[in-house]
């Protein structure tokens, strides 16, 4: 990744020339720290710069929370940067080259969710699609339903995503995020099916398996009435895990099956079946409609501002409840009447990590706010009631 070694220079005179640079907006330090972090922007794009010292040099360098997903931009930001604050260059990989983005069309992500229409009347998901074998065959065989498959494994999403291009399928949506959090984004009776095949038995850790009471509810909400979530499972603890767990459910209609053979095998089937280990289906029927999802969630802070003595009423501890948690990771000082805080924050599976501006006039995610999902609305209603009650102290 982008970054640049230069000799060491006085840090300070980033602020003199912040009201002439074309591109740097604000120099925030680290309390009790040598870094410092320097806000840019570039052809409209907001992002950070990490400095620090690097032995007896400074490294400048991309912040991950921020960064832009064009490395140019970047690097055009460190040339520009380095130009304007006249800075000696030691080393650097800041060449500029052709940027070849593979951006599919058929690859979203999990904010897109927030205002999305969907292409065709039949909807169907797939967690944990792996090798896409399933996934594939079922767009293929049903052109008029979209499949969105997610999977938390980038590399097996990524090659899902080139055999999506090299069959010409154009019915498959692929989200590189874990199931057991987006189904709450999907509105309510919307999927015909939901299969989930092979999931990771977790017998150690139950608490990181896909079923679960939560689980189950999210997928009767968003299957319609008659809409199916299909288990399979070569993991016999599994099969009667998730029957408890299925027993406990209302208006729902189960069917179990074992040794069902399916058109299309797996790869992890394949493996099963020469072993000849016994597979269960379980086939979990939805059978009533259900409320219109409502969403009620915004990332205002409302009235929270900066006032004196913030850095020392934030926790130095993560703050963990039931399904959320809330850690103040780092403080920043821009000037007198504003800070930078980095946090880390929402589920344990997925946190967001994100800056929060804190001026005089007001507060805000720094540069863009948290997937709505309701386990970040939790936690930024948590870091609000912190933010405040400093105002208060
Ligand atoms: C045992 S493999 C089965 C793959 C495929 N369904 C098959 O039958 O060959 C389980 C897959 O689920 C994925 N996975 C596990 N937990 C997940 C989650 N919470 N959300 C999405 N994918 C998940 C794993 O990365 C893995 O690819």
């Amino acid at each position: 990744m982008p970054h640049i070694k230069v000799k060491p220079f006085d840090t300070a005179i980033v602020e003199e020339k912040i009201p002439q640079s074309s591109l740097l907006t604000f120099r925030a330090t680290a309390l009790n720290r040598g870094d410092e972090l320097w806000g840019v922007e570039v052809e409209g794009k907001e992002f950070l710069l990490q400095v620090k010292p690097a032995g007896s040099n400074v490294l400048i360098k991309y912040d991950k929370v921020t960064r832009p997903l064009r490395v140019n931009l970047l690097k055009e930001a460190l040339a520009q940067v380095a130009k304007e604050l006249e800075l000696e260059i030691i080393a650097s990989n800041i060449a500029q080259h052709k940027e070849t983005l593979f951006a599919s069309a058929y690859e979203k992500k999990i904010e897109d969710f927030e205002n999305i229409a969907f292409p065709k009347e039949k909807v169907s998901v797939e967690v944990g699609f792996g090798s896409g074998r399933h996934l594939l065959y079922q767009a293929k065989k049903n052109p008029d339903t979209l499949f969105i498959g997610l999977e938390i494994h980038t590399p097996s999403a990524q090659q899902v995503l080139k055999q999506i291009e090299l069959q010409g399928l154009e019915n498959i949506w692929v989200v590189n995020y874990d199931a057991r959090l987006f189904l709450e984004m999907l509105p309510s009776n919307l999927l015909d099916q939901i299969f989930v095949h092979f999931p990771v038995p977790w017998d150690k850790k139950p608490h990181r398996r896909v079923i679960s009471p939560s689980f189950l509810n999210e997928s009767m909400r968003v299957l319609h009435k008659e809409g199916r979530l299909e288990l399979r499972t070569d993991s016999n603890n599994y099969f009667w895990y998730a029957l408890e767990t299925f027993f406990a459910a209302p208006k729902i209609e189960l069917e179990v099956r074992k040794n069902e053979a399916l058109e299309v095998t797996s790869k992890y089937e394949a493996r099963w079946l020469r072993q000849e280990k016994d597979i269960y289906d379980v086939y979990v029927t939805s059978k009533e409609m259900s409320a219109p999802r409502e969403v009620l969630i915004d990332f205002n802070f409302n009235n929270v501002k900066y006032s004196k003595g913030v850095e020392t009423c934030l926790p130095a501890k993560t703050l963990v409840f039931e399904d959320y948690f809330v850690h103040i990771e780092r403080l920043y000082r821009i000037g007198g009447s504003k800070m930078l805080i980095k946090c880390s924050f929402g589920s344990f599976d997925r946190p967001e990590h994100k800056y929060i501006l804190l001026e005089e006039e007001g507060c805000r995610y720094f540069v863009s706010p948290p997937v709505k999902t309701s386990v970040n609305h939790k936690a930024h209603q948590k870091i609000t009631e912190l933010l405040n009650n400093v105002k208060c102290n």
